[in-house]
């Protein structure tokens, strides 16, 4: 789904934020990508969303190298990726429904399209019913929520989470994961960034660690006692 091949990111300042990165997400598999702050996981995550492009080596996605994908066809290419944040960037005067439609809007579905595209979203984050709500009157956990119903309701092949538990207690923490699960169970490949080493330790999937730009092997981590 997602290939790094010997890929670098310099910044125009000349800060150098991914070295030589290899690194493949399969089809349908869900994976963690963690290390510490300042380590590259952001700019991994927006080397993939064409944000930033590659200093030097090969990013590809089902095998299409996106060094070819020109600045008109970006949004093309971002439509089939779910992006989540960590704080949500949510449009706080909208409300919960107009936010979850705008990817359909872009898109120009149409009206009866898109509310039933946007409640069966809204059903599948467990928000059905607050529709009208302006995200305020949300808890955290459910801006969080109306955030990931967003990245779906177009029903992308890939999800990109930054730090979607940032801010969350480790009960809410865990729902969201588990509702990464159930979009992962129907065939969505999921790649989520973390600090959140607790909560990586209690599931059962693929991590990749990066530090100073750089993606450690597994033998690297073991040798360290899976500090980062
Ligand atoms: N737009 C930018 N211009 C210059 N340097 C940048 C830019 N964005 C990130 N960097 C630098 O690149 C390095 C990696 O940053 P990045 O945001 O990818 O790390 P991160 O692992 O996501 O960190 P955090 O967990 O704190 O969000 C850092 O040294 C950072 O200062």
């Amino acid at each position: 789904m997602i290939q790094f091949e010997q890929v670098s990111k310099v910044y125009s300042g000349g800060q150098t934020a991914l070295k030589e990165v290899n690194f493949h997400l399969r089809q349908g598999e869900m994976a963690f990508l963690t290390g510490h702050s300042g380590a590259g996981k952001s700019t991994l995550l927006k080397l993939i969303t064409v944000i930033e492009r590659a200093s030097a080596g090969r990013v590809a996605i089902n095998g299409y190298d996106i060094a070819k994908v020109g600045p008109k066809h970006v949004p093309f290419l971002r439509r089939h990726i779910g992006m989540i944040f960590q704080n949500h960037h949510l449009l706080m005067d909208k409300s919960v429904f107009d936010n979850v439609a705008l990817p359909l809007i872009i898109e120009g579905f149409s009206h009866g399209e898109i509310r039933k595209r946007v409640a069966g979203a809204l059903d599948m984050v467990g928000l059905y019913g607050k529709e009208r709500h302006l995200p305020i009157m949300l808890s955290g956990g459910e801006q969080q929520r109306v955030g990931i119903a967003r990245a779906i309701v177009n029903k992308p092949p890939l999800l990109l989470a930054d730090e979607p538990t940032g801010n969350l207690d480790p009960k809410l923490s865990m729902d969201i994961l588990r509702l990464f699960e159930t979009f992962n169970d129907a065939g969505t490949s999921v790649l989520i960034a973390t600090h959140d080493l607790g909560l990586i330790a209690r599931m059962k999937y693929r991590t990749f660690t990066l530090r100073q730009g750089r993606m450690l092997d597994n033998e690297e981590i073991g040798q360290q006692g899976g500090s980062l």
